[in-house]
């Protein structure tokens, strides 16, 4: 069995695999512009974010009904528990559902009905974060996020934001984290990804962000690190995704070891597994052998995704998960 972790950078429509996708569309009655999954699959080479997205969106349109939701929540909760994760915290994108006309309602009722069985079925813990399109205005962010208001603190446990970084600073969503935030909800933000570490200032300073999705361009600017490594904010780092989107050259050029290195507190994910090349358990095997990762940084590794999660309304299911952790004994490496 894999190590045990929780996955904290994951948006769940990017765990749509092209046969899923394909059982929808026959169902549904949407016409995909690809003959089969396997053509599907080869179109999957991303010259940089925006163009990722931009199928992201477009396969996203077999996604219409509550059911549709709970069956991809449930394939990826799946997969997930085979690959050592015990707690997971979830993206989902309600304004590319709701921009389509599917009803923020049906989104979250059907992912909720996945997520709350994910204990008994597959042992795992769950929170679910809606995010932001950051290339859209925030008008829509906060009238999504009104929408979203009955299901605070019981479906939804906090909010982050995505889709398109550069020319979208975090200060452009300053009115909706205020809000957030007095809501009691969780903040996150991605930042470093494709944009400069200045956006990671940002979302750190304007928004109050908890915790950094990717935040691997941070490494440009010293004194950000510092500060991250003193207050001990967390950055989700997705290293197939990285190289996939091209942010990074080669899996063996990835600023992990460097980031640990310094004492960031930097956990292991896999962002938009179905078309990144791999889920988490994947992602670990695949920093462990082009970065000659030890098995003490695995577990700091494991123990960080632990420690970064928001499982602080149920402290006791932390300190097991962290002695979890430290029993796990590696497989003899061959
Ligand atoms: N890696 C990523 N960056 C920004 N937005 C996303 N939406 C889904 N995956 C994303
Ligand atoms: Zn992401």
């Amino acid at each position: 069995m894999p190590i045990p972790k929780a996955e904290l950078h994951l948006h769940i429509e990017g765990t749509l695999e092209p046969e899923l996708a394909f059982a929808l569309a026959h169902r549904n009655g949407v016409d995909l512009p690809y003959s089969s999954p396997e053509q599907l699959r080869a179109a999957y080479a991303f010259d940089d974010l925006q163009s990722f997205l931009d199928l992201y969106y477009q396969l996203m349109d077999v996604l219409r009904t509550e059911d549709d939701f709970t069956e991809l929540a449930e394939a990826y909760l799946t997969r997930a528990a085979a690959a050592g994760v015990r707690h997971a915290e979830i993206f989902f994108d309600p304004q590319a559902h709701t921009a389509r006309g599917v009803e923020l309602d049906d989104v979250v009722r059907g992912l909720s009905r996945a997520l709350s069985r994910a204990g008994e079925r597959h042992g795992i813990s769950t929170r679910l974060i809606m995010c932001f399109l950051r290339d859209l205005p925030q008008e829509s962010a906060l009238a999504t996020f009104e929408a979203a208001r009955p299901w605070f603190g019981r479906a939804i446990s906090g909010v982050g934001l995505d889709s398109a970084e550069v020319g979208h600073p975090p200060a452009k969503f300053a009115d909706v984290y205020a809000l957030a935030r007095e809501a009691g909800l969780h903040l996150v933000a991605h930042a470093g990804e494709e944009g400069g570490p200045e956006y990671v200032r940002e979302a750190l300073d304007v928004l109050g962000v908890e915790r950094i999705d990717h935040g691997i361009r941070s490494m440009e600017d010293p004194e950000l690190v510092k500060e991250l490594v003193a207050r001990r904010v967390p950055l989700t780092v997705c290293p197939f995704s990285n190289v996939r989107l091209r942010c990074v050259d080669t899996l063996a050029d990835h600023p992990l070891p460097a980031m640990l290195e310094a004492g960031l507190v930097a956990t292991v994910n896999s962002d938009d597994p179905a078309y990144f090349g791999g889920y988490v358990d994947e992602n670990f095997a695949g920093v462990e052998r082009a970065l000659g990762l030890t098995e003490d940084q695995l577990r700091l590794l494991a123990r960080n995704s632990f420690e970064a999660s928001f499982l602080e309304d149920d402290e006791e299911r932390r300190a097991a998960l962290l002695a979890e952790v430290d029993a796990y004994r590696f497989p003899a490496r061959g």
